[in-house]
């Protein structure tokens, strides 16, 4: 079996800088590899500190403990596709076309339903979906500092993600900037509540179900739980641990772009289950609760786009029409609420 380090590449990019070098190629060229090979990579040197993250991973655990009636006055609304504001335990079951046989079953059956809650924010100055935040006096600071790490990944996007991901695939380095320019992006807190070890294991309880993301790629960051895991690329079906890694974060890209370019970079299935038993020993019959934060890079809404340049030619016809990459993003959410 592969190990977790053979799965995953590492791509640093901390010689990324302006995106002028040739190393700067090189570092774009890994992260297409990565998404090509495997859809997934850690990647280290991101510019967004440790210490930043330690401090939302302290928000989230603030916001979370709050009592659930605060955290139902900034209640997501009903439609899928307005992904703002705290979702509680069972709200959302993700829903996923390819499916491996196994969880689809336990889907239908009503096992491993997710068993999460989750708070999403956005970009304050979009017209189209407003922020929904806990009252300042429930949660004194929180906007501003989830505004502040929100901030922080979009600025890690537009300096290395969007120039690295264009270099890669040989296109003029400001290639995405166009497609990404009006922050349709979404930051989300997820809390997985600690349980008896055994609902987990018996799957009247699960994490999150297998899944891929939707949009153009994913900033994942994770505690020291542990039990993300991804699906192996040369094994369908099995999936591989994807541990975490102090000073690294789990990118990953969306069925946005994978459909984009022609199917040559792979949006990979992945899911969250319960992590492994350390020491039976010690064990108190309770699996810990876990914290995570996503940051999906979204495409503008208004743009419509078609087969990368590159991406397709006289032995590799384009498999897909041009789509708006709003109707694109508004069907895939609505089905998972
Ligand atoms: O919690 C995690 O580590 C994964 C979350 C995830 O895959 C998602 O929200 O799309
Ligand atoms: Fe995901």
């Amino acid at each position: 079996m592969l190990i977790n380090k053979e799965l995953l590449p590492t791509v640093d990019c901390a010689d990324f800088k302006d995106g002028n070098s040739k190393e700067s190629l090189a570092i774009g060229q890994k992260l297409i590899a990565a998404c090509r090979d495997v859809g997934f990579a850690y990647l280290i040197n991101t510019g967004i500190s440790q210490e930043q993250i330690d401090e939302i991973f302290d928000w989230s655990a603030r916001l979370f403990a709050l009592p659930l009636e605060a955290k139902l006055k900034a209640r997501h609304p009903p439609e899928g596709w307005k992904h703002r504001g705290y979702s509680g335990v069972g709200r959302e079951q993700v829903s996923q076309h390819v499916f491996d046989p196994d969880e689809l079953q336990a889907i239908r059956t009503g096992k491993f339903p997710d068993f999460k809650e989750s708070f999403d924010l956005g970009n304050e100055e979009s017209e189209i979906l407003l922020n929904i935040w806990i009252p300042e006096e429930d949660l004194s600071g929180f906007r501003s500092h989830a505004m502040k790490f929100y901030n922080a990944c979009r600025e890690f996007q537009l300096s290395t993600i969007l120039p690295a991901l264009a270099l890669g695939l040989d296109l003029p380095k400001d290639f995405f900037y166009d497609y990404h320019a009006t922050d349709s992006n979404q930051l989300r807190l997820l809390h997985y509540p600690g349980a008896p070890t055994s609902v987990f294991e018996s799957g009247e309880k699960g994490r999150i179900g297998a899944h891929t993301d939707f949009g153009t790629a994913t900033l994942l960051f994770q505690d020291d739980c542990g039990g993300l895991e991804v699906e192996s690329p040369s094994q369908p079906g099995v999936f591989m641990p994807v541990m975490p890694v102090p000073g690294a974060v789990v990118f990953n890209i969306g069925d946005f772009l994978m459909r984009w370019s022609n199917d040559i970079l792979k949006s990979t299935l992945h899911r969250v289950r319960a992590p492994p038993r350390k020491d039976e020993s010690r064990s108190d019959g309770m699996t810990k609760e876990r914290f995570s934060i996503a940051y999906f890079m979204g495409a503008d809404s208004d743009k419509t786009i078609d087969c990368l340049p590159g991406c397709f030619g006289p032995n590799r016809p384009k498999k897909y029409e041009p789509i708006n990459a709003g109707d694109y993003i508004n069907r895939r959410l609505n089905a998972t609420y």
